[in-house]
């Protein structure tokens, strides 16, 4: 691929042509996708589309055999170990949230700072202005603030996950992906946690792997739908839902 492609010089996330196979298994097959620098996508598609794959590519854990992966422009992820990606400002929430259960949720905030905790001690470091700033902005957007001395092992599972989400946001990354954040949450919380994507998508270029439809709607964004490892459909909820091969791999079933 040419790195003067105008795609490639202006996305956040440029994916061409990748490939990558598990013995003989081709789980991405010619994969190409672009993500513009401030846009929220949303990806869809049925067990084993090749999601989590896609991810781990972008992370680093999985290289690919074939294909181009450009991050914010021109850096080629694929040359690239997981740290360093992370480092780029690359933030990956899983699925399952993962939150220091025995810690407040200040704590688990100032843990998430790229700061040397073991030199300075997270329980009696309290940040320095900018930081602490921080950390009052992402309580107020992940809607724990007057929940901020509580353990995070007492918080709901919503709330765990929007404690992760927000342990991600203090690193202030460039990109963040968001796996399945609404599985397991009550629809009260589902709706509250597109409204918390929507606005962390105001400073933030965000992808979201999700299977629930009603949620991915709320986003009110753009959808890429994988199938076999490759994009099947790509457009507006209501381009994507009403396509046949869509209904046919996976709305349908
Ligand atoms: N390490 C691996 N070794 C062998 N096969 C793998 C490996 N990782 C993924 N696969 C296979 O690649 C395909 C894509 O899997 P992937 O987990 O990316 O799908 P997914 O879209 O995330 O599915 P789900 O919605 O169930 O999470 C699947 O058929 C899976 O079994």
């Amino acid at each position: 691929m040419n790195v003067m492609d105008t795609r490639a010089t202006s996305a956040m996330l440029y994916l061409d042509g990748v490939h990558v196979s598990f013995d003989g298994f081709h789980a991405i097959n010619n994969l190409s996708l672009t993500l513009e620098p401030g846009e929220m996508r949303a990806i869809i598609g049925p067990n084993g589309a090749g999601k989590t794959t896609m991810m781990d590519i972008i992370t680093g854990k999985t290289k690919p055999d074939e294909g181009t992966v450009l991050f914010d422009g021109v850096t080629d992820l694929t040359r690239l170990d997981e740290t360093r990606i992370a480092e780029l400002g690359i933030g990956r929430k899983f699925q399952k949230p993962t939150v220091f259960e025995s810690q407040t949720v200040q704590d688990n905030l100032l843990l998430a700072l790229n700061v040397d905790h073991s030199v300075r001690g997270t329980l009696f470091w309290r940040g320095n202005r900018a930081e602490s700033e921080r950390i009052e902005k992402v309580l107020e957007i992940i809607r724990l603030t007057d929940a901020r001395n509580r353990l995070a092992g007492s918080l709901s599972h919503g709330q765990k996950q929007w404690l992760e989400i927000g342990m991600l946001l203090a690193q202030d990354p460039k990109l963040l992906l968001v796996d399945e954040p609404v599985a397991g949450m009550t629809d009260v919380e589902t709706h509250l946690t597109a409204e918390l994507l929507k606005e962390i998508n105001k400073t933030h270029t965000v992808m979201v792997v999700e299977h629930d439809m009603t949620f991915v709607r709320e986003l009110g964004v753009k959808v890429t739908c994988l199938h076999e490892g490759t994009v099947l459909a790509e457009g507006t909820i209501d381009q994507v839902s009403s396509n046949e091969r869509v209904i046919e791999v996976y709305l349908g079933r």
